[in-house]
């Protein structure tokens, strides 16, 4: 599978049923122990702040994915160096020199946002581009906060403050104060942050509007104080001072989204999931699926394996109870639990994520869509969907180059003999052996 042709189409992918679906859990139920890759958001965020550093990191178990690898092939063309061995990826910090660049975004926000700032504390002049789609998705607050806070950015041939865009490096940025609207991504925040140790004084960021992902913003400021920044958060503002950071080793946890869709299965088609490696103490929004389990009717649970390491065992018989749920803080979980909440017993509402449709593609109205095609009751709202029972039938499934429309496609299939998942290897953003791992799951390896 591709990870780098984002126009790939492919065959499309007949998503497996599961083995006894809907049923009780027994002996003949759904019953695997999963491995996920690791955390993209980590990852990235450990590759950003490894290049801002002043000696070498090595970021053991990263993903290896679209998105892991844009992100190094970005930091590579701003002068780090990535080399792959045995133990993981060891990074060499950014490092100064002239002339021109091109940094290629794909479809990755965490590129599109973590990486302008760092051309901006180069010498080099920076070209950024990426896929039709993220020309689409928003950029233009960052964008201009960071020109308030010294950058020199210049708008390309296309909208204002969306790719492609040019950043002119001149050797560094004064930083200060800024006021950031960061609601229509967490990443706007994100990004400040994690380049703000090298800014001249630093940054202190207003915040305008909600930020939607908080427990991405956790994330970023746990980080940043494992590099050796001393970040503070008072309500609305947040200050992150000049810093030295250095970190000579940092291992990546297993990515909590990835695994929605195998959390998912045994609540949709009875059965239990083990999933290896779930942290007991996280930042990533998918330690909220432990609690959605419970809310939904399964069971989740800690275990210790042979090995010593902490499995997350989840258990269900495919009875899912309706719910309204607001997923503000955790909106990349969406399109799974749009899936599994169209087999919920009575209706059911997810709000809070109007920021969805600046994502991969428009996810509110690309979720309403394929989910009616298939004989589902779901409405689109202004920040969500409206789903109630109705029965589900065969047929295509489109997935607009989004990696989790994939995921939440497989779903259905658990429960829908004929769902044809279009287009499957555009899941390579995140998981790239997902459909090989779905069917191990499902005893089809
Ligand atoms: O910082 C990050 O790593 C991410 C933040 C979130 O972005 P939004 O706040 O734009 O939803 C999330 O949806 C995305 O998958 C990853
Ligand atoms: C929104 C997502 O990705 P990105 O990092 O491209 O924003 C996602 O993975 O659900």
């Amino acid at each position: 599978m591709s990870t780098d042709d984002p126009e790939s189409t492919g065959p499309s992918w007949t998503a497996p049923t599961a083995p006894h679906a809907p049923a009780a859990a027994d002996d003949t139920a759904l019953y695997a122990t999963v491995r996920v890759p690791g955390s993209k958001s980590i990852t990235n965020r450990a590759y950003v702040l490894a290049a801002l550093s002043t000696a070498r990191t090595l970021v053991r178990e990263p993903l290896d994915s679209r998105d892991a690898r844009l992100m190094l092939g970005a930091l590579r063309e701003l002068g780090a160096s990535a080399e792959h061995t045995a133990d993981g990826v060891r990074i060499r910090p950014l490092t100064s020199g002239s002339g021109a660049a091109d940094v290629a975004l794909g479809n990755a926000g965490t590129v599109a946002r973590f990486t302008p700032a760092l051309a901006a504390l180069g010498e080099r002049t920076v070209r950024f581009d990426g896929d039709p789609a993220i020309r689409r998705r928003p950029l233009s607050p960052l964008l201009g906060a960071l020109r308030e806070l010294g950058a020199d950015v210049e708008d390309g041939s296309g909208e204002p403050g969306a790719p492609p865009f040019t950043v002119r490096g001149h050797g560094g940025l004064p930083g200060g104060e800024v006021d950031l609207d960061s609601s229509a991504s967490s990443q706007f925040l994100s990004a400040l942050l994690l380049a703000a140790p090298a800014f001249d004084r630093g940054v202190t960021v207003r915040l305008l509007g909600e930020v939607p992902s908080e427990p991405h913003i956790a994330m970023t400021l746990d980080m940043l104080r494992r590099f050796g920044a001393t970040p503070e958060r008072h309500g609305r503002e947040v200050h992150v001072p000049p810093a030295t950071l250095t970190l000579a080793d940092y291992t990546v946890e297993p990515d909590l989204s990835t695994a929605a869709p195998f959390v998912a299965a045994p609540l949709v088609a009875g059965g239990t999931v083990r999933i290896a490696g779930w942290p007991r103490e996280t930042t990533q929004p998918g330690d909220w699926l432990r609690s959605l389990v419970a809310e939904l009717g399964g069971e989740a649970t800690f275990e210790r394996g042979a090995d010593g390491s902490d499995l997350l065992r989840v258990t269900g018989d495919g009875r899912l109870a309706g719910r309204h749920l607001d997923l503000h803080e955790v909106g990349e979980l969406t399109p799974v639990v749009a899936a599994m909440l169209c087999f919920a017993d009575g209706p059911s509402r997810i709000s809070g994520v109007a920021h969805l449709r600046g994502h991969e593609t428009d996810r509110l109205a690309a979720l309403a869509t394929e989910l009616t095609a298939l004989g589902g009751d779901v409405t689109e709202t202004a920040d969500g969907l409206v789903i109630n029972p109705a029965p589900l039938h065969a047929g295509t499934f489109h997935t607009y180059d989004d990696h989790r429309l994939v995921m939440a496609g497989a779903v259905l299939g658990l429960r829908v003999p004929g769902v044809e998942v279009e287009n499957p290897a555009t899941v390579g953003k995140t998981f790239p052996g997902f459909v090989d791992a779905w069917h191990a799951m499902l005893g089809g390896a």
